[in-house]
């Protein structure tokens, strides 16, 4: 598989929750791939905690970090790279993503509510309504979302190995799409 990617990275996009930390990390694996985060590259520079660059610099100062992390990480090969689930939001993030395959990791709200009901570590669900602010950053980003290269829907019951096994059954029919065009 890897050698059918001929070493193009693969960026895991969608909702925080889904799951693009736990199964980026396996996938890469499988890969024989490099893993990386970008949140985990934007605490480590930053020396603060996720939270904490919201709350000293906005959310405008983290995604300013955000794309700042992308444009360098994008300058390698063989790599799965988690993305922050509001990598979609600024234009400028896509001409990186798009050196890439972008697959989409989609599962329902109430999956992702009951994930992070005891997590603290999302700013933006710090809120009276977290259920209610879920559904409406879903359905700001959705539009966003479905510029991915491919589109893996997930069930609450299926593993991260499962999930794992999905994207990669389901990468050739993107990279056959991909060499057509390619001819075309
Ligand atoms: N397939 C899965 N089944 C059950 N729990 C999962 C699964 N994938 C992720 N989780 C859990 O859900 C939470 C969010 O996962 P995470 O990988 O951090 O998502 P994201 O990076 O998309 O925000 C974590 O507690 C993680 O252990
Ligand atoms: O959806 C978002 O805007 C965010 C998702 C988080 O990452 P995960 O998607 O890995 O949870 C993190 O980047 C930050 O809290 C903002
Ligand atoms: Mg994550």
């Amino acid at each position: 598989m890897s050698n059918l990617l001929r070493g193009v990275n693969l960026y895991l996009i969608g909702m925080m929750g889904v799951g693009k930390t736990t199964v980026g990390r396996l996938l890469a694996q499988e890969l024989g791939y490099g893993f990386i985060d970008t949140d985990d590259v934007i605490v480590k520079a930053a020396g603060k905690s996720i939270n904490d660059i919201f709350t000293d610099e906005g959310e405008t100062g983290f995604r300013q970090l955000e794309s700042d992390v992308l444009a360098q990480v994008c300058a390698y090969t063989k790599l799965t790279i988690a993305t922050g689930g509001g990598i979609v939001l600024r234009q400028e993030n896509w001409s990186y993503l798009h050196h890439g395959l972008i697959v989409w990791l989609d599962c329902s709200v109430e999956t992702i509510f009951n994930r992070l009901l005891e997590d603290t570590t999302r700013p933006l669900l710090q809120d009276s309504n977290p259920e209610s602010k879920l559904r409406s950053l879903l359905q700001q980003r959705q539009p966003l979302y479905s510029q991915a290269d491919l589109h893996i829907t997930i069930t609450q019951e299926q593993t991260p190995e499962q999930i794992v096994a999905t994207i990669l059954a389901a990468i050739p029919s993107v990279l056959k799409t991909q060499d057509v065009q390619h001819q075309n």
